[in-house]
Formats: C-alpha cells, sequence, structure tokens
C-alpha cells in the first residue's frame, strides 16, 4: 500500500508545479527577500548606510542652542558645533579656517592634556570644557592662587588627575597638549612686595615657562602660553593690535633684550625705585613669551601664545583685588564702590567662557600667535561701576580713591587676526555675563557668612 500511494500522490502532484527553466526562477519563486539578500547585496548596504546617516544626522544631532554660555550670538559656532555640526563650514573656509569634521561614527581621538594653574579661575573653566570635550586632563597646581573647590565636581572622574605641583620644578608627564596658566594673575598679588615679588615672578613666568616647554619638547606635545594685555603696558596705540610693542615703564624695554639683561635691569629698577611699578608681571610676561618664540624657532616645539584682556565669570576669588571682582563683591556687600583715579581710565572685559573658547581654538589651530583674546567693547570704570549697580543695587554707593602708580589709561584689544584666523570673537556681553557671576559671589559670600564666623558685616 505505502508503495502505490506514494507513487499515486507523486503522479498526481507533478502536473501542476511549474516547470522551472532555471535556477535562478527557482530561487525568486520560492523566497524573494531571499533572493535580495543573497544577489543584490550591494544594494542592501547602500540603502542601510543611507538610512543610518539619515538617522544619525536628524536624531542625534546638538542644538548649540541650549547652553547660553558658549552659544555665538552672532552666529560663529563653536568649536563644539564644529566637532559635531555639518553643512555650516563655508563661513569657516572663508574665513580661512580648517573646520575640523570627523566622519560620521568615527570618534575623535581623545587627547590627554596638561593643564598648569588649572585649579584657578580661568583654569578651572578650560578644565571643564575639555574634560566635556572627551579629553584626559592633569592638573597641576600649587593652589598658591587656585582652589579645589573649583574643581571638586570632577574628582573621582576617571579621566581627571590634580596634582599639586609648583611649576619652578620639573615634572614629567606623558601628555600631548600643555596649557600652561600657571601665574598669579592679580595685580595685588603682584603689588604688595615688587622687590620679592619680582623674584617670585621671574621664577614662575621663566623657570616654570622653561619647566613647561622643556616638557613639551621631551615628549612632542604642543605648548600654549597665557600671556597678557600687560604686555602692551600703558599702551601709545589704541586699540592694541599684536604687532604693537608695548609701552612698559619703567624702562620701555623691546621684546628683543636678552633674558638676563633685561632681569638685571628690572630687579636693579626695582631696588632702587622701590615699590610701586608693575612691570614686574609685564615683564615677567614679555620675557615668557620670548622663551616660547625661542624654543619654537630653535628647537621646532609647537607652541601657541595668547594675549588675554581682563576677564570675569563666577570662580574668581572674591578678594582678588581685580576691579569686577571688587565691584560685585561691594555691591553685595552693601559697601561703597570703590573707584580709583577719576574712572575714566578704560578696560575691555570678557567672559570666562568666550576666553576658554579662544584658547581652545588657538591650541587647535595652525597659528603660533600671539592672539590678542579679549572683549574689545570699551568701558570707563564708572560706566562698569553703573552696570554694576544695575545688576545688583541702584543705591550702590561710589568712593573714589588714589589711583596706583603706572596704571594703564586705556586698554582695548584689536582682534582682527583672531576672527580672521581662528574664527574667534567673544559672545558674551557685559550685561549678559555680569549677571551669571553675580548669581556664583552671591551663593559664595552668603554660603560663606553662614559657615564663616558669624559676623553680620554681609547682612
Ligand atoms: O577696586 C578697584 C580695582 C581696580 N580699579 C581700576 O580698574 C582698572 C582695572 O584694574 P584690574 O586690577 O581689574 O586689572 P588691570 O587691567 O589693572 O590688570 C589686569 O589686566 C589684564 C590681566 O592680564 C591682568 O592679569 C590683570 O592684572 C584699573 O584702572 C584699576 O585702577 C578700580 O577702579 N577699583
Amino acid at each position: 500500500m505505502g508503495t502505490d500511494q506514494l507513487t499515486q500522490r507523486t503522479h498526481s502532484k507533478r502536473p501542476q508545479e511549474p516547470v522551472p527553466d532555471s535556477p535562478t526562477n527557482e530561487a525568486k519563486s520560492r523566497n524573494p527577500v531571499r533572493y535580495m539578500l543573497r544577489k543584490q547585496r550591494l544594494m542592501c548596504l547602500a540603502i542601510g548606510i543611507f538610512t543610518a546617516a539619515l538617522f544619525f544626522n536628524v536624531f542625534t544631532k546638538r542644538s548649540p542652542g541650549h547652553d547660553p554660555v558658549f552659544v555665538s550670538e552672532s552666529g560663529v559656532p563653536t568649536r563644539r558645533v564644529l566637532y559635531e555640526g555639518g553643512g555650516n563650514n563655508r563661513r569657516f573656509e572663508r574665513l580661512g579656517v580648517k573646520p575640523t569634521r570627523v566622519p560620521l561614527g568615527v570618534k575623535r581621538k581623545s587627547l590627554r592634556i596638561v593643564v598648569t594653574g588649572g585649579a584657578g579661575f580661568v583654569g578651572s573653566h578650560l578644565v571643564d570644557r575639555l574634560i566635556e570635550r572627551g579629553d584626559s586632563v592633569i592638573v597641576v597646581d600649587n593652589f598658591f592662587t587656585g582652589r579645589k573647590e573649583n574643581l571638586a565636581h570632577h574628582l573621582g572622574n576617571p579621566r581627571f588627575e590634580m596634582i599639586r605641583h609648583d611649576v619652578v620644578e620639573p615634572i614629567l608627564l606623558e601628555v600631548d597638549q600643555i596649557y600652561h596658566l600657571a601665574c598669579p594673575a592679580s595685580p595685588v598679588h603682584y603689588k604688595f612686595n615688587p622687590v620679592k615679588t619680582i623674584i617670585s615672578f621671574y621664577v614662575t613666568n621663566v623657570v616654570g615657562t622653561l619647566n613647561m616647554l622643556g616638557l613639551a619638547k621631551r615628549v612632542g606635545a604642543r605648548f600654549l602660553l597665557t600671556s597678557t594685555s600687560e604686555v602692551y603696558g600703558d599702551p601709545l596705540q589704541h586699540p592694541q593690535a599684536e604687532t604693537y610693542w608695548g609701552n612698559v615703564n619703567p624702562i620701555g624695554n623691546n621684546i628683543s633684550l636678552t633674558l638676563i639683561f633685561r632681569f638685571i635691569i628690572v630687579f636693579l629698577l626695582f631696588t632702587i625705585l622701590g615699590p610701586g611699578v608693575r612691570s614686574c608681571y609685564d615683564e615677567g610676561k614679555r620675557t615668557a613669551e620670548t622663551l616660547t618664540m625661542d624654543y619654537h624657532r630653535g628647537l621646532g616645539i609647537e607652541v601657541r601664545i595668547a594675549r588675554i584682556f581682563n576677564t570675569y565669570g563666577p570662580r574668581m576669588c572674591i578678594d582678588d583685588g581685580r576691579v569686577v571682582s571688587n565691584f560685585v563683591a561691594q555691591a553685595l556687600r552693601k559697601e561703597p564702590l570703590t573707584v580709583y583715579g577719576d574712572g575714566k581710565q578704560t578696560r575691555s572685559f570678557q567672559y570666562v567662557s568666550d576666553l576658554v573658547e579662544g584658547l581652545m581654538r588657538l591650541m587647535e589651530g595652525e597659528h603660533v600667535g600671539p592672539f590678542n583674546l579679549g572683549n574689545p567693547g570699551e568701558f570707563t570704570m564708572l560706566e562698569l561701576a553703573e552696570v554694576v549697580q544695575e545688576t545688583i543695587d541702584r543705591n550702590a554707593k561710589i568712593e573714589f580713591r588714589p589711583n596706583t602708580e603706572d596704571d594703564p589709561h586705556k586698554r582695548k584689544p584689536d582682534i582682527s587676526k583672531a576672527k580672521e584666523l581662528l574664527g574667534w570673537e567673544p559672545t558674551v556681553s557685559l550685561r549678559k555675563g555680569l549677571p551669571l557671576m553675580v548669581a556664583d559671589f552671591r551663593q559664595r559670600i552668603f554660603g560663606e557668612q553662614k559657615d564663616g564666623s558669624g559676623t553680620s558685616s554681609y547682612a
């Protein structure tokens, strides 16, 4: 029976089956999807890539508008936009800046970066941005003016390390980039005892810079020096471009003087003339610039030089002695705002996030510098006092005090070079940045009052 039934079934079905005319037709008729996958694999792959690209472009692009501090009001994309954004790079090409675009799906190489003075006001904001960008950061700080609290939020992060170390001593670290910020920057610190300070300033600026340049040479790292607008002294050119050699009292020397010669002259002048002269800072930084360029020209070290103009923002030392921190703290404490001299001297105030953006662009760019990094908006000290009054307390009083010796009469950066070559310009106005600093100061001053001795002087 079995054999008969089988024979019959087979026999009866045979006429209904299509006669396969080729193996392709056979496969197509059995499973068309499988056929597509097997025979048109390339096409499928292309469709897959296209779909993935569409997905990542549409759903993973971050809007730069979520962070008010780092967003360009003028529409100039920030570094973050350069890395993650697309399409808006024609503007940079026009400016001659090479936009850095990482191919889709390929992660940017994480860098190892040392920041000297990284626990300070500017340094800690820079560290925040570098960590946020995905780099590993080692902070080297002697905590002379830097504060651990500025970096407390990074403790425990495996990409963050903090070393108590004075840059006047050599240090060996395997890093790709060195941001050299270590140096107290407030006139209060360097005007207190100039004769003594000149030595420590020269040691910090000269030996510290030499040590970090030496490190850059040993490990092949790129080195960025944070110099200062003070190198222009009391400028005779206004605004100051990078080509201006400056007007620094008391010797009015130029950058080509040799290190030892300059040191001896400045030291002797301090000893003879006594305190009151501010050039220990100016000269220290000018010498550091000279050394940086010498290492670049003579030894081929990759260097960058930033000349930083007056900067303000959260985490500034409250009793730093600089004008913005003084005015803000005084207004909050209901004390009179101390205006030195007639208050007609001018300065340009940049918010710290703008500076950090400029430093990072400079480091990543192709240009040695020097570059002025400052906000060209110019204010007299009386105008600044007015903005502080508007922001904190309209009834705050003004108290005039004698001005300090050699105080520059005016200062304003010409930032055409940074605009053109780095695609950088400040985006945070004084009226927008000041409230952010006030919020931080308010919290720290009144927080300190609660934790402190309990005096009612801040009430
Ligand atoms: O309470 C104050 C403090 C300062 N001032 C005046 O405000 C002006 C600015 O003084 P600051 O001490 O804030 O800063 P300076 O411009 O003198 O130096 C600064 O410049 C650039 C940075 O690189 C330097 O780190 C910093 O020293 C000066 O004219 C000063 O006389 C006041 O009117 N009242």
